[in-house]
Formats: structure tokens, sequence, C-alpha cells
């Protein structure tokens, strides 16, 4: 008998992408997957998807989107264990760039492989975090970007500029598994992924089923530390070093003493002083092309 696949797709991620070829590509490739198309409509999604998920027997879930789609759908199944696809549609497509998802060809082949990791899952102040959060610099990139009214590659390159002539460190106190640590850093990201949409890993030693998050923080002074920081990132090399710190454990609070900006999985958060980190082990299923 063939599997259910139920299909949420996200008709406005990511611009301009023709969705109808996809839709048919998916449709041609996945063979012995009967699939059930569903469109979010940007209005109480969350509830819909519940009662969709309730009605039927499913055997996956894909999901056309970018992050936000992503953990709207997650919050949706969270006390099933229905496998989910990402099909990277939306801008950013960070979490699906953790699990080794590169385009829709990588979606299909993940799922015909049928490799399901069971993904560890952050709560930030009880807030879903399924990838990378920071404070800082990234952070009041987001933001300076998330308020640009035009997209694409030069204005996230403007907004980079002027984020870099404003970088400046703030004060933190992280105390991790019940060990303070004042620091002042430039950026300051929990981690349970590794790579940032743009492939900057951040994260290289960091396993995103293991019950452990990662706290990092970055504090780089002038041209040069830039240079060997951003060659480490894109080289996936980054380790403890002057200006770099790696901490490991399973709970963290993190106070903010300067009001540096604070993002979750790409969303800007409202002005937050103060976070409270669980890592609640492999809690949540999706197909990954990632070795672990
Ligand atoms: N039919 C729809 N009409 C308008 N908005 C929608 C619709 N369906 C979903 N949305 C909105 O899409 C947003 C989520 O988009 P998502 O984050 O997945 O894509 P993105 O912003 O392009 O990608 P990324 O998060 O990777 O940058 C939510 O704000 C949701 O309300």
């Amino acid at each position: 008998m063939a599997k259910q696949f139920l299909c949420i797709l996200n008709p406005i991620s990511g611009g301009d992408i023709d969705r109808n070829d996809i839709k048919d590509w998916i449709k041609g490739n996945l063979h012995g997957i009967e699939l059930t198309i569903w469109e979010t409509t940007g209005d109480n999604d969350c509830e819909k998807i519940k009662s969709i998920v309730d009605e039927s027997s499913w055997d996956g879930i894909l999901i056309g989107g970018g992050d936000g789609t992503v953990k709207m759908v997650v919050s949706a199944i969270l006390e099933t264990s229905i496998p989910l696809g990402i099909i990277p549609l939306g801008s950013a497509n960070g979490l699906a760039t953790c699990l080794g998802i590169h385009g829709v060809s990588d979606a299909i082949y993940a799922v015909k492989k049928d490799k399901v990791m069971a993904m560890d899952l952050l709560r930030i102040n009880g807030e879903i975090s399924l990838h990378l959060s920071d404070f800082g610099f990234n952070a009041g990139l987001v933001k300076k970007f998330s308020n640009q009214t035009q997209r694409g590659m030069m204005s996230y390159f403007k907004s980079t500029l002027s984020q870099f002539f404003e970088m400046r460190p703030y004060r933190f106190e992280v105390n991790i598994d019940h060990k303070k640590i004042k620091i002042e850093a430039k950026m300051v990201v929990i981690a349970n992924g590794s790579y940032y949409g743009t492939g900057a890993n951040i994260n290289p030693q960091g396993k995103m089923d293991d019950g452990y998050l990662e706290v990092i923080a970055l504090n780089p002074d002038g041209l040069e530390d830039l240079v060997g920081l951003s060659l480490d990132l894109f080289r996936g090399e980054l380790s403890d070093s002057p200006i770099t710190k790696i901490w490991s454990g399973h709970e963290v609070e993190i106070k903010n003493y300067d009001g540096a900006d604070f993002q979750i999985d790409g969303e800007v958060m409202p002005e937050t002083e103060f976070v409270h980190v669980i890592c609640e082990k492999q809690k949540v299923h999706f197909f990954s092309l990632i070795k672990n």
C-alpha cells in the first residue's frame, strides 16, 4: 500500500519561486508515496494543521517553505513522531542547511533514503528554537534586513555593511549547567544546529541529537580577527581561541546587560534582557542527509 504523505506548502515564502513546477516534480519523483498538498493561508495555520494531522494517519509530512513555516509545523505536530521533510523554499533555509538539504532534489533524496534523525529541540523562554539563535551582531543584521522594503542580495549586502560599522561588544552573564561566566562579546550564539543559511559553520562540534546545546561567544577585534574568523566559519574550523569561546551543556541562562538585539531561528525578538534555555533531547523527527 502506498505511504500517505501530507505536503504543507507556503505559497509566498522565498519570493518568486514557481511552485507549480515544484509540485509536479515532487509528485513525479516520490514513487510509492501518495501526496496530499495543503497550502498555508497565513491565518491560524497551526490550528488548521493540527486538525488535518489528527484526521488521518500520516507516514510523513513534507514542508515547503522557510524556517518560519518549518517551526509552525513543528509546533503543530510536537506530540506525534511523524517524520518531517524540509523542501527549502524560504529566503534563508537555516534548518534545511543544518540537515544537509540544499535544494528540492536533496529533499526528495532524503525522503527516498528514509534516514530519519530524532532531533533535539531548544526551549528559549518557552519558545521553540530548532537551529540557531543569537544576541548581538547577527541578530542586529537580521533586524536590519527584515526592516528593509527590498529583498535580495543587494539589500542583504547593504544591511551587512552598515551592521559592520556599528559592531560593538556587549556584556553578558552566561550561566551554563550552573557555572557562571561574565563575558564581553560582539555576538553570543545559542546553538542546536551548526549552519546558518549562508553556509557559515558556527558550531562544527555540535550534534543535533545528543541532548546538548552549545553557547558560542565571538569577540573579534579589528580587520585581521574578522578575516580569520570568516575563514574559520566557512571552512568549518571554529574552535576555542582568544576571540572565540565555546561551551556545551543541557541548560543555560544568559543575562543581556546592554540590550543586544536577539533573534530565534531568523525571527527578531522583542527586547530580551534574560533567557532561560533548555535542551529537550530527540523531540522532533526529520529526514536528514547529515552523517552522525
Ligand atoms: N498564504 C499566505 N499568505 C500570506 N502569508 C503567508 C501565507 N502562508 C504563510 N504565510 C506567512 O509566511 C511566513 C513564514 O514564511 P517563512 O519564514 O517560511 O519564509 P521566509 O520568510 O521566506 O523564509 P526564511 O524564514 O527562511 O527567511 C509567516 O509569517 C506566515 O504567516
